[in-house]
């Protein structure tokens, strides 16, 4: 008998179920009446529902109130049966559990001050795996221990939702990493304590308030431990894409990076005089949104922190202030609006733009003439010899300042996790590491646009490696261990991954092309999509949005918004912007935009969604590359815990 009927014949009146519930997702009931594929079960508030067999799922009654430690212990390993299980224990506190070699974590948004202590840390220390509760610490001394015995580096892989705590954790892996691998006593300052120092300073510059997250980091991030003789002797901070576009465009209730807050604030009189600065709502990156000020932080304060967390890292109090005035730069460069002169030509005519054009100059210590016209005009290449001056309508110049806005910031983030590292010191003599990922989830809004088609690819990856990897790997072991269980049809993803990253008609390929090509448009590139993938079963082009495209992913579908992608795919330096900023006066704005950069042709750019697709493809290597030469110990976080659901029941 098939598994499906088994279940049917043993449906019967007064069996226990969960069926769907408006508010609580599902709700407990009892079956009352059975009539075919026709069920009816009273719930517990005593009301009855009508569904079908498939919709009311198995209850185990022998779950006790606190729960299971481990997701594999329950009887049934289904939705209702996997939250149900979490809420129990984190009802008492209980924010992990296990899912075989997985810790899913449930976020508290509360400190327990009893869960994270040295006390615990020498705990799990001296225990041995399975003997104590789960815990963030038992992961990570798993893959110390691992790291030991095999001297095979290792790899720890923090995901989930923003906001599921996903750096919280990191830190709390660095924490314990540092406490069986740190060195002794009476060193200078350690390099488990220089990493977790240079936390607030990248966080400063690469954390944002978000809907979901008052501090949400904006970059994925792999932090590289390096061991010698099981003492942590080197490190490293890898990041990956900061989302660039936050520098010149938000909404409500989000906020830009948390810096351009902290300086406003914090900067000392004087400072903010020779800044030209003035209160957040004076600047339009900072103004677009109604949220400035965020109850929890305190930017005055956290100017102070990120001052003191560049002296620790060794910034330089020269390098320090070219850091605030290429900050304060960014300000007032979004604060130059462009009026249409005759003939459409853009110019910068009000006083209040040619005061801010000014400053951003005096800031960049660069030429305000050749500011004004790298902002207005563009240099094209008529013939291999000669070029022409094009000039630039009102949009196409606000664009165009936009696009140097966005990359002064990035490489100043660049600058930033380069100097962290030089800090930190790297050894060379280090054979083996342990790495942590921390990488942004699977992300779905009402408008998702170029970021969240990003993320989603990174996530789509992730899911391959655990279904080629975690999710065969956890069945054998099951089948090994006589556990009951049903070999399940895991949903195979390539398809998505094909569709997205396949060449040359993929989606990233064709945006790539639209990108090249001058005439194109956000509604010629959907276009362009839907006659491509009108057969494929994992794309759907919307009939009514023109720009509107939908994505069939692992965990779920998502409409996507075309109207930015090609503005947001673009990553090349604009020569003109290149030459104005490597002239500058300033040596550290100078050094940001070294000559050879600029030699790079436009046609040559590197678009930002195949470096997705490449740092997609480097992240998960990591975690193969671990996982085939080391041990590969996973650790996984949601508020939602849809994201692990897909790997265990698809
Ligand atoms: N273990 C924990 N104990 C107490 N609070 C926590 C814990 N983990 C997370 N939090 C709370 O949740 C907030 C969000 O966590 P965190 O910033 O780590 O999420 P994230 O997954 O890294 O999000 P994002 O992807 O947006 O950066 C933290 O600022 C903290 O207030």
């Amino acid at each position: 008998m098939g598994s499906e009927e088994a279940r049917s014949a043993a449906l019967g009146i007064g069996s226990p179920v969960w069926v769907e519930d408006v508010e609580n997702a599902w709700i407990e009931a009892t079956v009352v009446k059975r009539d075919g594929d026709a069920v009816t079960a009273r719930t517990v508030h005593g009301d009855l529902v009508e569904t079908r067999m498939a919709n009311a799922l198995p209850r185990d009654e022998d779950v006790t109130m606190r729960g299971v430690d481990d997701m594999t212990k329950l009887s049934y390993l289904h939705e209702p049966g996997v939250l149900h299980n979490l809420y129990a224990r984190y009802k008492h506190d209980e924010i992990y559990t296990y899912t075989g070699n997985i810790l899913i974590a449930v976020n508290p948004f509360t400190r327990l001050p009893h869960l994270f202590n040295t006390y615990m840390m020498k705990q799990y220390q001296d225990a041995q795996p399975g003997d104590l509760n789960p815990h963030v610490y038992s992961v990570a001394d798993a893959a110390y221990k691992a790291m030991m015995e095999e001297m095979k580096s290792q790899s720890i892989l923090v995901s989930g939702e923003s906001g599921a705590g996903k750096t919280e954790t990191t830190k709390q892996i660095m924490q314990y990493l540092a406490f069986v691998g740190g060195r002794t006593v009476g060193d200078n300052r350690s390099v488990e304590q220089q990493v977790l120092q240079s936390n607030p300073l990248l966080e400063a510059f690469g954390n944002a308030k978000t809907v979901r997250n008052n501090n949400s980091s904006r970059f994925g991030k792999f932090v590289e431990i390096q061991f010698n003789n099981g003492k942590i002797s080197g490190a490293a901070v890898r990041t990956y894409l900061l989302e660039r576009s936050r520098v010149t465009q938000i909404s409500t209730p989000e906020r830009n990076y948390h810096c351009f807050y902290q300086l406003v604030a914090g900067a000392s009189h004087e400072d903010a005089e020779r800044l030209k600065l003035g209160p957040p709502d004076s600047f339009h990156y900072l103004n677009q949104s109604k949220c400035v000020e965020v109850g929890a932080i305190d930017d005055c304060k956290e100017y102070q922190l990120t001052r003191e967390a560049m002296d620790i890292v060794g910034i330089t109090t020269e390098e320090q202030e070219a850091i605030f005035r290429t900050i304060a730069a960014v300000l007032h460069l979004g604060n130059i609006e462009f009026n249409s002169g005759e003939s459409e030509a853009s110019e910068v005519s009000t006083e209040k733009s040619k005061f801010h054009l000014k400053a951003a100059a005096d800031m960049l210590m660069c030429d305000e003439e050749m500011l004004e016209k790298s902002l207005t005009t563009r240099i094209m290449k008529a013939t291999r010899t000669e070029s022409i001056t094009k000039i630039l309508n009102k949009s196409q110049a606000t664009d165009n300042r936009d696009a140097l806005a966005r990359t002064i910031y990035a490489k100043l983030f660049d600058w930033l996790v380069n100097k962290v590292n030089k800090s930190i010191g790297q050894d060379p003599h280090s054979t083996v590491l342990i790495g942590v990922l921390d990488i942004y989830g699977f992300e779905s809004f009402e408008i998702n646009s170029f970021e969240q088609f990003c993320i989603n690819l990174t996530n789509e990856k992730l899911q391959q490696h655990f279904n080629t990897h975690v999710f065969k790997m956890e069945q054998a072991e099951y089948r090994k261990e006589e556990i009951n269980w049903d070999d399940i049809d895991f949903v195979d993803n390539i398809d998505v991954l094909d569709l997205i990253e396949k060449r040359p008609l993929g989606i990233i390929a064709l945006l790539d092309e639209a990108c090249m090509l001058p005439r194109s448009t956000a509604e010629s590139f959907a276009r362009k999509l839907g006659d491509t993938f009108h057969n494929h079963k994992r794309f759907s082009k919307h009939k009514f949005k023109r720009t509107a495209f939908t994505i069939d992913h692992y965990a779920g579908q998502v409409e996507y918004r075309a109207d930015l992608f090609l503005e947001k795919n673009k990553d090349f330096v604009v020569p003109e912007h290149q030459q104005l900023l490597h002239a500058s006066k300033c040596a550290f704005v100078s050094g940001l935009f070294p000559l050879d950069e600029g030699a790079k042709a436009p046609s040559k750019f590197m678009s930002i969604g195949s470096q997705f697709k490449r740092n997609g493809w480097i992240s998960t290597e990591h975690c193969v590359m671990y996982a085939l030469h080391g041990r590969f110990t996973a650790l996984s976080m949601s508020r939602s815990l849809t994201f692990y659901f897909a790997f265990f029941v698809v």
